[in-house]
């Protein structure tokens, strides 16, 4: 402002000159100016974004194609820049599009695509080689050859910022050893302070693309992941947008462009999830919004002041007095039948009723009788004090009053006494009664303007409370006895010209339950690949995964997956190793800003058997934490793509996934604690008991105990002990536990052949060792037993498996 003042003459002709400084921005000079929007903040970040577009566009060419990913990435010194290379052996890119592909900002093919993506909006690649040539002053070096083609095309360009279109500097065809695919050179102003984070880049997109084979050439280091799998995610299918997910200026859009013309038809056309019966709740809501809906009453009964066959009988003239009387008395009689009648079913009535009647009576009920029938009869019915039928000295409404009563009554608690009751009926009904529509249509929001109005009056006149609860109550009771109209909506073209009715579909849509969008738009890694990610990975003790059902935020569906590594090798000291991806792509920067940072911080890891101190934030100790997020449209907090914003629904899904995991981590934690007691108390047994053994036998002069029996004993376990009675050999299992043990035995026996005398086993010969192989089940409490011969110089060598080594104990 101030420095506005003291460039700018006083008084008129200030926004003349101000307009003279106003011009528009082109795209590309924005983000030359905002390159941190983009990830370009420094030159250590600005290398790994680099790599990180340039890959991430590779790998979503190659499996859009079906093509295993080969990339290769190399960063080279070059005098004061780094010069980046990646090359792919995609399906390339035609000549055509080349420069638009890299030298035009917001570009691309997957910005209107629902389809999960790693690439979203056509900016990541063009944004490198805008920061290239902003710090080197080098073009980029595209060469690119497509499938079945003779030769490569290949471009040297930059981007014109001041156009957003692209440069070219050399444009000719080339030869080019792949058979397809894209190379870019690019140099640019870098170092290699952020290698950390281009290795875990590199390295955990290999780990979630273990279909790909990727390498990194750098000028200290080398790294090549190999394929592990020739299996490409599985495709993923293009959805239309889901009704709960747009916005009102995309529908209006949408019902701009549309071929259909009704309503039913672009829905069913345009949305997914739509058939017929939603597009017809669809409809039903829009109506609601539209037209409103119709109060219904309940009609008079005979001994009440209004008489409905009077009332008609008057209004029809010169159609002789049988065929009037029958019409009148017929249409009263019929209306016996209603609990609660509305305008327009009335009207449908009258108008069934003067059908037979002109058939019978050979009579004529043109329009204008039936419209006068119509309005004297609904004066009837809802009491208008002018109404002929109704007595005059009955008080105008008196029937709406009554109706209202009722409705107010049912829904307002006991603490309401009768009058207030009474005070807001009586309020309420000459509001319908004299409304300017006389079929009593009314909005959800007239209702309650009209039930606001009446309360208010009641609370000052009555000395009465009448709250929003009470309140927000009977305008439901009231909205649910009103009855939606039979007309038609208006056509498509015709909402697409009415904002309100364009705004009131769209509400329409929202407050339709309608199922989530299909999932085959989205690719998961799934947990076992997760697992073996992970295993690949980290030399831990343990592992699990987990894949959520699918679940949609702002109409986009997503899936998030979470995996746990525990132990091992995993780095004990300092808090957990946290690995966020979204689409597949390792998130390397901004970690504190990530809705998975924080729900990874709110969950309370000690439930869970970990260490976090204080109770809250990232855990302690030898774990990995993975989440990857799988969606049409990751909701990211900024065009660079590092972090993902804290939607509600995302946060809750994003827990559960972790939530899941965790809880198998506790039970193996739970498990291998209770594990490390028993340990404990066997080894403190195992030193205590022979001593004791010893006393006892030579206090009582007996033979000693056998210790690994009393051990097992003591200790509930299974107990594996082996018997010799010259050349029998009995393999015992006792056990003491209390639940059924899977024992499997292997006896390894050498210096002779063993021979089986009974036992359900069997013996393979190996390298003159002969292996006893016995699994059995034996119950809590039970005993089993193999017996075989084998001569005096056998040797023998047994394991036990099935069971922890902490619940046998092998005497044998
Ligand atoms: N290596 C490649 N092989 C084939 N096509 C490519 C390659 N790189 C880019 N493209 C095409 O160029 C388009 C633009 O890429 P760009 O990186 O600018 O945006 P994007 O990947 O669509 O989205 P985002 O801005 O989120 O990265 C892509 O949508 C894709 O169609």
């Amino acid at each position: 402002m101030t420095s506005y003042q003291s460039q700018l003459g006083e008084g008129e002709g200030i926004a003349e000159e101000l307009a003279e400084s106003q011009r528009s921005i082109s795209i590309a000079e924005f983000f030359e100016k905002n390159k941190h929007m983009l990830g370009f903040d420094s030159g250590a970040r600005g290398l790994v974004t680099a790599v990180k577009e340039a890959v991430d566009n590779a790998l979503d060419a190659c499996e859009e194609a079906g093509i295993a990913p080969d990339i290769y990435v190399e960063i080279q010194e070059a005098g004061d820049y780094y010069r980046l290379i990646v090359e792919d052996n995609g399906p390339g890119i035609t000549k055509e599009q080349i420069p638009k592909v890299f030298g035009k900002l917001l570009y691309g093919s997957r910005f209107h695509a629902r389809e999960q993506s790693r690439g979203q909006q056509g900016i990541g690649i063009s944004a490198a080689v805008l920061y290239s040539q902003l710090t080197s002053g080098k073009p980029a070096k595209i060469t690119s050859r497509t499938k079945g083609g003779a030769d490569a095309e290949y471009f040297e360009l930059i981007i014109d910022t001041d156009t957003n279109e692209p440069e070219i500097d050399v444009e000719e065809t080339t030869t080019w050893e792949r058979p397809h695919g894209t190379r870019i050179e690019m140099e640019m102003e870098a170092n290699m302070r952020a290698r950390n984070q281009l290795h875990d880049y590199i390295k955990d997109t290999a780990v979630v693309n273990p279909h790909a084979r990727i390498e990194l050439r750098e000028p200290s280091e080398h790294m090549k992941y190999e394929r592990v799998t020739d299996q490409l995610p599985a495709e993923t299918e293009e959805i239309r947008p889901h009704p709960h997910g747009v916005e009102l200026g995309t529908l209006i859009k949408m019902l701009d462009a549309t071929d259909s013309y009704s309503v039913s038809g672009f829905l069913q056309n345009e949305f997914t999830r739509v058939g017929g019966k939603t597009s017809d709740s669809v409809i039903d809501n829009f109506r609601d919004r539209h037209f409103g809906r119709e109060m219904s009453w309940t009609p008079p009964k005979s001994h009440e002041p209004a008489d409905v066959a009077r009332a008609l009988d008057a209004a029809v003239a010169n159609k002789g007095a049988e065929a009037t009387a029958e019409f009148a008395d017929r249409v009263a009689d019929a209306l016996d039948g209603y609990d609660r009648v509305a305008h327009h079913e009335f009207v449908d009535l009258v108008d069934d009723v003067a059908d037979d009647i002109e058939d019978k009576h050979d009579v004529t009920f043109g329009s204008t009788v039936r419209e006068n029938a119509c309005e004297a009869g609904w004066g009837a019915v809802v009491g208008a004090g002018d109404a002929v039928g109704v007595d005059e000295d009955a008080d105008e409404y008196e029937q709406l009053r009554s109706d209202l009563y009722a409705v107010v009554d049912e829904v307002t608690t006991t603490q309401k006494d009768d009058a207030t009751v009474q005070g807001i009926a009586d309020r309420l009904a000459p509001k319908f009664g004299d409304s300017d529509d006389p079929r009593h249509r009314l909005t959800r929001d007239e209702i309650r303007e009209f039930v606001r109005r009446a309360a208010d009056a009641t609370e000052e006149y009555d000395d009465a409370t009448f709250g929003e609860t009470a309140r927000e109550n009977v305008v439901e009771a009231l909205w649910e006895r009103a009855r939606g109209v039979p007309d038609d909506p208006p056509n498509v073209t015709e909402i697409a010209g009415d904002r309100d009715a364009s705004s009131e579909l769209l509400d329409a849509m929202r407050e339709t339950d309608i199922i989530a969008p299909p999932t085959d738009c989205l690719s998961p890694i799934e947990s076992d690949l997760i697992e073996e990610g992970l295993r690949k990975e980290y030399d831990a003790d343990f592992y699990a995964a987990s894949t959520r059902d699918a679940s949609v935020h702002g109409g986009d569906p997503f899936i998030v997956e979470a995996g746990l590594a525990y132990g091992g090798d995993v780095e004990a000291e300092g808090k957990a190793e946290v690995m966020r991806f979204a689409n597949r792509v390792p998130l390397v920067y901004q970690r504190g800003a990530c809705a998975t940072t924080d729900v990874v911080k709110q969950i309370n890891w000690r439930n869970y058997n970990l260490d976090q101190p204080g109770g809250s934030g990232i855990p302690n100790g030898p774990v990995v934490i993975m989440v990857h997020v799988a969606s049409t449209n990751v909701p990211f907090t900024s065009e660079s793509k590092d972090a993902v914003a804290n939607v509600p629904e995302l946060e809750s899904e994003i827990e559960l996934a972790m939530r899941e995991a965790a809880r198998e981590l506790k039970s193996f934690l739970k498990k291998r604690r209770s594990m490390q007691q028993r340990r404990e108390k066997q080894d403190k047994l195992a030193t205590i008991l022979p001593e004791m053994a010893e006393k006892l036998s030579a206090v009582t002069d007996n033979d000693e105990l056998d210790i690994d029996d009393t051990l097992a004993r003591i200790m509930n376990n299974v107990l594996v002990e082996r018997q010799r009675d010259g050349d029998t050999v009995r393999l015992v299992i006792e056990n003491n536990s209390d639940r059924a043990a899977e024992v499997e035995i292997t006896d390894i026996v050498a210096g002779s052949e063993p021979v089986l005398a009974n036992g359900d086993a069997s013996v393979v010969e190996m390298d003159g060792e002969w292996f006893v192989k016995w699994s059995t089940s034996v119950s809590a409490g039970d005993e089993a037993a193999l017996e075989y011969d084998a001569g005096a110089d056998a040797e023998f060598d047994i394991s036990v498996e099935g069971i922890e080594d902490e619940r046998v104990t092998i005497d044998a």
